[in-house]
């Protein structure tokens, strides 16, 4: 082909930090997958750079990341992340060693948890046993505050008179961010139905704050259909109403406890998918699923994933490649149908067996093409 009309390669760099346990496992499965995907589709390359920050590495050297990890960070275009946690390190310095601070300086204000029964899967709730799509969910995750804020501390620590807090904050251009995403989510699927999760019963302060911003920005939304609920009685609506529910807006907390909840009653943790965006784009967004190192599996070779090729899928619609993003989870979809699953979706094969298929698959799919 002459030099000048050969068609241009866009390059997305992505940095990948598969952290700990099976985050290892699936986020190397995740890199063979789109490693296939640009290899098979023209017009666009991933340049991935590993960075092995990771509990491991913590008890080593004393940190997580570098002073200047969040400023390497910057230079991708997205993160995808594995998992981060390990028993020999207690879980609140290797979540705020690692990714409760890319989320929060990054301004990953937003995390976008979908939810639904994928093709040859089956949840356990009988009620979706005919038409998967009776759930099909999409969960919107403050990211950046409420229960996570980080604010409180402890005095007389070992002494019978310790007294720790654990200072929840919302404030209104953090509830009313996330709610006009979560707004937006609503109107852009086909049933514009948002429900808005709170416990504004017995939290009367910061929760209350929620409720009166949540009505204030549906009135910028009036084709979009809006419901209320508090968080116990919304664990029975999802178990027992799935159809019910679309668009789900919920705080930090709430909403990380009733994802876990929504992948179960999918099927499995193992096939849930997240996105940390910072939707100015300003910052990097970061792609992982919704699991954490499974330290009970971990070096077993059994971990689903298709959690993380789903997030994987996410992110790359994120860089703009719609027609690869598709193709992927076509690719899982096609595999999960003919029953190439791993254990914890009933099937017998284990991730490489998963991963191979997918690749195989991403073949056969865009050769047809
Ligand atoms: N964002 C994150 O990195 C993140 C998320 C959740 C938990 N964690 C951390 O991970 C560690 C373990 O946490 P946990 O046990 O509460 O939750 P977990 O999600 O790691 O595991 C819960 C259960 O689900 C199973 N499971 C999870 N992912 C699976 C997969 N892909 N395939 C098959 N089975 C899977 C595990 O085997 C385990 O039985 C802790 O240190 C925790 O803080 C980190
Ligand atoms: O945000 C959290 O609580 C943890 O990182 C993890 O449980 C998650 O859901 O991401
Ligand atoms: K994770
Ligand atoms: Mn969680």
């Amino acid at each position: 082909m002459p030099s000048h009309i050969h068609s241009v390669t866009k390059v997305h760099r992505i940095a990948c930090i598969p952290g700990d346990g099976i985050g290892v496992d699936i986020t190397e499965a995740a890199i063979r997958v789109l490693s296939t995907l640009s290899n098979t589709l023209s017009g666009f390359e991933f340049d991935f750079t590993t960075f092995d920050w990771s509990s491991k590495h913590y008890l080593e050297r004393g940190w997580y990341m570098p002073p200047d990890g969040l400023e390497q960070l910057k230079k991708f275009d997205a993160i995808y992340f594995g998992a981060v946690g390990w028993p020999n390190v207690p879980d609140h310095i290797s979540l705020w060693g690692l990714i409760l601070p890319i989320r929060k300086s990054l301004n990953q204000y937003v995390n976008v948890r979908p939810t639904r029964v994928l093709q040859g899967t089956t949840s356990p709730l009988s009620s979706c046993a005919t038409n998967p799509t009776d759930l099909d969910w999409m969960i919107i995750r403050e990211n950046s505050e409420g229960e996570y804020s980080g604010q409180g501390g402890t005095s007389h620590e070992d002494s019978p008179n310790a007294i720790a807090t654990e200072v929840s904050i919302f404030t209104r251009v953090g509830i009313e961010r996330i709610m006009r995403f979560a707004f937006e989510t609503a109107r852009s699927r086909p049933r514009k139905k948002l429900t808005m999760v709170t416990k504004s019963n017995a939290q009367r302060h910061g929760m209350v704050l929620w409720d009166k911003v949540f009505y204030e920005v549906a009135k910028e939304y009036e084709d979009v259909e809006t419901d209320k609920m508090l968080v116990d009685a919304m664990t029975v609506r999802m178990v027992l109403q799935p159809k019910s529910l679309d668009t789900i807006v919920a705080t930090n907390l709430h909403a990380d406890i009733l994802s876990d909840l929504a992948a179960a009653l999918s099927g499995s943790i193992g096939i849930a998918p997240s996105s940390n965006l910072d939707p100015t784009r300003k910052n990097p967004s970061m792609f992982e699923p919704i699991h954490g190192s499974a330290p009970d599996i971990a070096g077993e070779g059994i971990a689903n994933p298709v959690g993380a090729f789903w997030s994987a899928a996410e992110m790359v619609r994120w860089v703009g490649e719609q027609k690869a993003a598709d193709g992927l989870m076509k690719a899982v979809e096609n595999v999960t149908a003919r029953g190439v699953k791993t254990k914890d979706l009933g099937g017998n094969e284990d991730t490489k067996g998963v991963t191979n298929a997918v690749c195989a698959e991403i073949e056969t799919l865009f050769k047809a093409t």
